[in-house]
């Protein structure tokens, strides 16, 4: 169609002009004080175009976001002249075209959507009803609705889920429900098949940390923007952790966590209503403490120089984004073994420690994990990529309570990983041994028995949607004229 240019005419009979381009649909509404007014919609950004039947009635609905405000639905209708009609029915199916198929993306997604009512601050299931529902409907996703009724109810669900019927599962939570769906698929009789079924969250949770990695620190905690990847994101292969402890393998996708950083997760439950505000009062509280983590820490080794995993990150991330920005699909690994159903077996459960390293040295914590941010106030795996098939490990030496609150600063931009006390390492699997009886374990915010444990990675077993096909945190490689590790040894 060469003339991408319609006219509609609306209720109060002014005229509104809508242009496809090749990225943006122009929306001009002329004004007496702005005759050039407009808004440019990105393709991805548009939901839906239909022309009725017997009215002739266009209408085209889209999210759209405005500087430093929430994403929000905006619907543009008018009626078409009689003469136009076949004209603008091949315009809507032209702009149906650029917005889904154009862009890789199949129309009307199959969603199990799983509310958590109980998460964050309780307000899942409102912001559900008031916010999200309306966007799939308009998207035309059909959508099987269920609002979790107790612990364990998203692991139950993703159990038995009947894989051909849905595209995606869509988590309207904190991470711990992701960690459920993932452990259900883990047990699915299809487990593999199940883990290739993209999860897209919608951050209703307190610390809603695979939103903040898949859209970014500033749109991390927008649900709408949220909606959209699940509408329009691409799957994303992230690497998956096996946690074993007594014989039991669970499935992590986020951390695992010993010592302080544990005790902030599971010891601030109570602060709940605070929102991610309880991550950093639970900080507080433990720097006054400033408790020996009583563990030993074994790893099998793949890296542990910070500046060539930096340097990496950032060369990976710009990759991407190019490759993105041209259109091609987001970045995928090969599953490790395509032929059978089941999960990937523990490779290192019986390995000889002979390549092993011991940290030899007493730490505060041992922090775990993959995906940058692990709250909006922190980012504590920079260096993460979704699939190198690494797990990425911190772990702070007990020096000084000085040492601990210097960790904070620049804690959002990452700075704590150059910091000179904390080690960090990237690893093809590790072990914990408890050195004493008390203490925390935490996977992906939810408690494990405080008891020996190996983790071993699973490369690319897991799938995300994501907007941009990597993590969206900027993170850079020290530059000669500012060292932060000078930076930090100053405080
Ligand atoms: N109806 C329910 N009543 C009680 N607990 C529930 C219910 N539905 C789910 N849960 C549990 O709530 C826990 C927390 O869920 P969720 O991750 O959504 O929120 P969060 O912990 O506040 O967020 P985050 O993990 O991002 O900090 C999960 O362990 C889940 O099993």
């Amino acid at each position: 169609m060469a003339d991408k240019t319609i006219s509609i005419r609306t209720d109060t009979t002014s005229r509104i002009t809508l242009s496809l381009t090749d990225i943006h649909l122009k929306v001009q509404k002329p004004t007496r004080s702005n005759p050039t007014a407009h808004h440019n919609i990105p393709h991805r950004n548009i939901l839906k175009a239909t022309l009725e039947d017997g009215s002739h009635t266009l209408r085209i609905s889209y999210l759209e976001k405005k500087k430093r405000k929430p994403m929000h639905q905006v619907v543009v209708e008018g009626t078409v002249e009689e003469a136009e009609r076949t004209r603008a029915a091949e315009w809507v199916e032209t702009v149906m075209a650029a917005a889904y198929e154009n862009l890789g993306v199949k129309r009307c997604r199959r969603f199990m959507v799983l509310v958590n009512p109980f998460g964050g601050q309780g307000k899942g299931a409102t912001i559900f009803n008031k916010k999200i529902r309306l966007v799939l409907e308009t998207a035309g996703c059909p959508s099987e609705i269920i609002y979790t009724t107790h612990q364990g109810h998203a692991q139950e669900i993703a159990r038995t889920l009947t894989l051909d019927d849905y595209d995606a599962v869509v988590t309207v939570s904190g991470d711990g429900l992701i960690h459920e769906v993932l452990n259900g698929f883990a047990e699915h009789p299809e487990s593999k098949r199940a883990l290739g079924i993209p999860i897209a969250p919608i951050p209703t949770g307190s610390g809603n940390a695979l939103s903040l990695n898949l859209l970014g620190i500033e749109d991390g905690f927008d649900v709408l923007v949220a909606t959209l990847n699940a509408i329009k994101g691409k799957p994303m292969k992230v690497d998956l952790f096996s946690v074993i402890q007594g014989g039991k393998r669970t499935i992590s996708f986020m951390s695992q966590a010993v010592g302080l950083i544990a005790e902030v997760d599971l010891g601030t439950e109570h602060l709940r209503w605070m929102g991610d505000a309880r991550f950093t009062c639970g900080l507080l509280w433990e720097i006054m403490k400033f408790k020996p983590c009583p563990v030993q820490l074994s790893f099998k080794l793949a890296e542990n120089d910070k500046d060539k995993m930096a340097a990496t990150v950032h060369a990976n991330r710009n990759r991407a984004g190019s490759s993105a920005s041209s259109g091609s699909s987001a970045s995928s690994a090969e599953l490790e073994d395509e032929e059978h159903d089941s999960l990937p077996p523990l490779k290192y459960l019986e390995s000889s420690s002979d390549d092993w390293t011991t940290l030899d040295d007493e730490v505060l914590y041992v922090y775990a994990g993959q995906g940058p941010y692990v709250n909006r106030d922190w980012m504590a795996f920079p260096v993460s990529s979704p699939n190198d098939g690494l797990i990425d490990i911190a772990a702070m030496s007990r020096s000084s309570r000085g040492d601990l609150i210097s960790l904070m600063d620049g804690a959002t931009k990452g700075t704590s990983f150059w910091h000179p006390k904390v080690h960090y390492i990237k690893a093809h699997a590790y072990r914990i041994k408890p050195l004493k009886k008390k203490g925390f374990f935490a996977v992906d915010g939810e408690s494990l028995p405080f008891e020996e444990f190996q983790v071993e990675v699973h490369k690319g077993l897991g799938t995300f949607l994501s907007p941009y096909g990597y993590y969206a945190a900027k993170f850079e490689p020290r530059t000669p004229s500012v060292d932060p590790r000078k930076e930090s040894s100053k405080h």
